[in-house]
């Protein structure tokens, strides 16, 4: 199979529009089906959610006692604004350099196409796998995982396949060694709500809604300066600092030609984007909120959007843990470098496999390449993608081919 090829197929991958939210997962499905079939993998597809389908194949290994390779992929992508980009994001254009512009080109379909194709080119060279090599396409990670991953990773279906080891989704790395993630941040996501007496436009009183909340906007705001500091002054990865960003502020009385200008509303609230590290004191930051962010005293209240709940786990990486060493070989071998394992600094479905007691490690494949996810003019390099497919290549043959019973779960 040539490179062209290759390439062609992520291109149609990616014109799929699985766009949230509304996206065509039928389509993608079906696409990666006559991808399996070409490669005889077992399939299924099973819908843990009406609407929202699940599929997994299996390439089927010869010792069926020894736990399974999970390789997980995401079939959703962001929205994006289309007119803001230099080629249309559902075209796959590539552009003369060799860059395919497209979203979902880094989040994460080229990795969901990389497995498929290095499993293809796998088979091309005869190998045979020792481990089954389950792939999963899940939906939904994009809005929270919660009908996709989560429950598959809940699932008795998940626990029958015995998997050992997951790999999921990294970032791209701007330098010449990949990126590798043993564990991430916990989002929460956090609206604060202020009220208080309505009044004239031209009165100055205290404890309106947007006096009260502004004052818990200018707290959160000094935490995050605090937070970005640490960054700024380096020696802190970015997943290990509390990250909060605002993601809407909502006030105002409606009218017909905008917003009435001489009423204080009663209300007001924003919503932010909180990432908080497995080190930090998630309780210390929960009592910054209830006494500073959102103090009853000041008429406000707070409700989370989405908060994950427990200590986030991690996943040795280290020489404790085999699949570790295999990787950082595997890596080596195809010509890579991992950089120092890190926390991912968003969320990523490897999540709900390490609560079900799997280790996973985020990875993408992507060197030398700005990290683009959810912006304008995401873009996958071809060279960069066919590289990426030997890089997998190199890591299925070492955990495929792994004998030894210390892959097991239990001693992880
Ligand atoms: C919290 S749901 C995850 C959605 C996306 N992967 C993000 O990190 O924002
Ligand atoms: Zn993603
Ligand atoms: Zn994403």
């Amino acid at each position: 199979d040539d490179g062209e090829a290759i390439v062609s197929r992520f291109q149609e991958y990616l014109r799929i529009d699985t766009v949230q939210p509304k996206p065509d997962y039928y389509k993608a499905v079906d696409f990666i089906n006559s991808q399996a079939k070409s490669l005889s993998l077992e399939s299924q597809t099973n819908e843990f959610v009406k609407g929202k389908p699940h599929l997994l194949l299996k390439w089927v290994g010869s010792d069926p006692t020894l736990p399974a390779i999970l390789l997980n992929s995401h079939t959703d992508v962001v929205p994006f604004e289309e007119s803001k980009w230099t080629h249309h994001p559902l075209h796959a254009h590539m552009d003369n350099q060799g860059d395919i512009y497209a979203r979902g080109s880094q989040d994460m379909k080229c990795v969901g196409m990389q497995y498929i194709e290095a499993i293809r080119k796998l088979q091309a060279s005869g190998f045979h796998p020792i481990r089954s090599v389950y792939l999963s396409f899940v939906p939904d990670e994009e809005i929270g995982g919660h009908d996709g991953a989560e429950k598959f990773a809940e699932s008795h279906l998940f626990k029958s396949l015995n998997v050992g080891i997951v790999l999921d989704e990294g970032l791209p790395s701007p330098s010449k060694s990949y990126r590798v993630f043993y564990g991430e941040r916990s989002p929460w996501w956090l609206v604060i709500k202020a009220k208080g007496p309505p009044g004239h436009g031209a009165k100055l009183y205290d404890n309106s809604a947007i006096e009260n909340l502004l004052k818990s906007i200018e707290s959160i705001r000094r935490f995050r300066a605090s937070q970005f500091d640490l960054l700024k002054a380096g020696g802190i990865a970015e997943g290990h600092v509390v990250s909060v960003n605002m993601a809407f502020l909502k006030a105002g009385t409606p009218s017909p030609t905008g917003f009435v200008m001489n009423l204080q509303p009663s209300e007001a609230e924003a919503g932010f984007d909180i990432r908080v590290p497995p080190n930090v004191d998630s309780e210390a930051l929960e009592r910054r909120l209830v006494e500073e962010w959102a103090p009853a005293a000041r008429n406000m209240s707070f409700e989370f959007k989405r908060k994950h709940s427990g200590d986030p786990l991690l996943t040795a990486a280290d020489d404790s843990n085999p699949w570790w060493r295999l990787f950082e070989n595997a890596v080596k071998e195809a010509g890579g470098r991992t950089s120092k394992p890190e926390i991912f600094p968003a969320s990523t479905d490897a999540r709900y496999f390490r609560n079900a007691g799997v280790p996973a490690f985020g990875f993408s494949p992507i060197s030398n390449t700005p990290s683009l996810l959810h912006d304008h003019n995401e873009y996958l390099g071809k060279a960069e993608y066919l590289k990426g497919i030997d890089v997998y290549v190199s890591i299925i043959k070492a955990y495929a081919s792994y004998e030894s019973k210390s892959g097991s779960r239990d001693e992880l």
